[in-house]
C-alpha cells in the first residue's frame, strides 16, 4: 500500500457517528474520503464540509452527505493533507491551491488531523515553496513587494494562464528555501494588502498521521516541545 494511502485511511479511525467532518483537499486525503464513502455506505452518519470544488465532486460521487460552511457553527474534526510539516507540527499547505478555504475550515474545527507520507516531514519549513493567495487586481504590486522582501515569488501558472483558486484568486509561490521564523513571516504576510491568505498553518494541526513503509506514526502537537 502507498505511504499516503496508509496515512489517509488511518484517519477514519478518529471519526465518530454524528460528527461534522471538514474534508481537506489533495491526493492523500483522497484516501480518507474514499474510506469515509465506504463507511457511509455501511451506515456511518456524518456530514462533510468540503474545502474545495475537487473535494466536493469526490464526496458527491461517493454519496457523502455535505453541508456548506454557512450551515455549521462548528466542525468536530477536519482531516486534511499538508505539503511540509516540521517537528512542532507547524506546516505549509496550499500546494493544491485550496489554502484559503482549508484555513477557513481549519479555524472552525475543534480538532485537526493532517495526513502525510513521511517525505513531508522536515527540519525547517520552506523547501516546499510557500503559497500565498492573492487578489488578481494589483497582484503585480504584491509580487514586486515579495521580490523586495527577498521571498523569490513566482506566479503559479496553469495551462498558460495564472492558476485561479476556487475563490477566484491567484497563487504566488514563495521560493524561500528555509523559513527560520514562520511566525514572523506569517505576521508580515498578513499585513500586505492584496494577500488574502498565506500557506503557513501554524499551531493548527493537533495530530499528524505519517505514512511510512508499512506502518503509520502519529505525532501529537505539544509533545515535542
Ligand atoms: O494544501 C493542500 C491543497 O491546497 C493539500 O492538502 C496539500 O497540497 C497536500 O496535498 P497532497 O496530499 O496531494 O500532497
Amino acid at each position: 500500500m502507498l505511504k499516503k494511502q496508509l496515512a489517509g485511511e488511518k484517519a477514519v479511525e478518529f471519526i465518530e457517528d454524528g460528527m461534522v467532518i471538514g474534508l481537506g483537499s489533495g491526493s492523500t486525503v483522497f484516501y480518507t474520503i474514499q474510506k469515509i464513502g465506504e463507511l457511509v455506505k455501511k451506515g456511518l452518519r456524518i456530514q462533510g464540509v468540503p474545502t474545495s470544488q475537487e473535494t466536493t465532486l469526490l464526496a458527491q460521487s461517493l454519496h457523502i452527505p455535505l453541508v456548506s460552511m454557512d450551515e455549521v457553527d462548528e466542525i468536530d474534526l477536519t482531516i486534511d493533507g499538508a505539503d511540509e510539516v516540521d517537528r512542532n507540527l507547524q506546516g505549509i499547505k496550499g500546494g493544491g491551491g485550496a489554502l484559503l478555504y482549508e484555513k477557513i475550515v481549519a479555524c472552525t474545527s475543534r480538532k485537526i488531523i493532517w495526513v502525510v507520507d513521511e517525505s513531508k516531514m522536515v527540519e525547517l519549513l520552506g523547501g516546499f515553496p510557500l503559497p500565498i493567495e492573492v487578489v488578481p487586481f494589483g497582484y503585480k504590486q504584491v509580487v514586486r513587494k515579495m521580490e523586495e522582501e527577498g521571498c523569490h515569488p513566482v506566479l503559479r501558472i496553469s495551462n498558460g494562464s495564472p492558476f485561479q483558486t476556487d475563490g477566484g484568486h491567484y497563487i504566488v509561490d514563495l521560493h524561500m528555501n528555509k523559513i527560520k521564523n514562520p511566525e514572523n513571516l506569517a505576521e508580515k504576510l498578513q499585513k500586505v494588502t492584496g494577500i488574502v491568505e498565506n500557506g503557513l498553518f501554524l499551531n493548527c494541526a493537533d495530530q499528524v498521521i505519517i505514512g511510512g513503509q508499512d506502518e503509520v506514526k502519529i505525532e501529537t502537537r505539544g509533545k515535542n516541545k
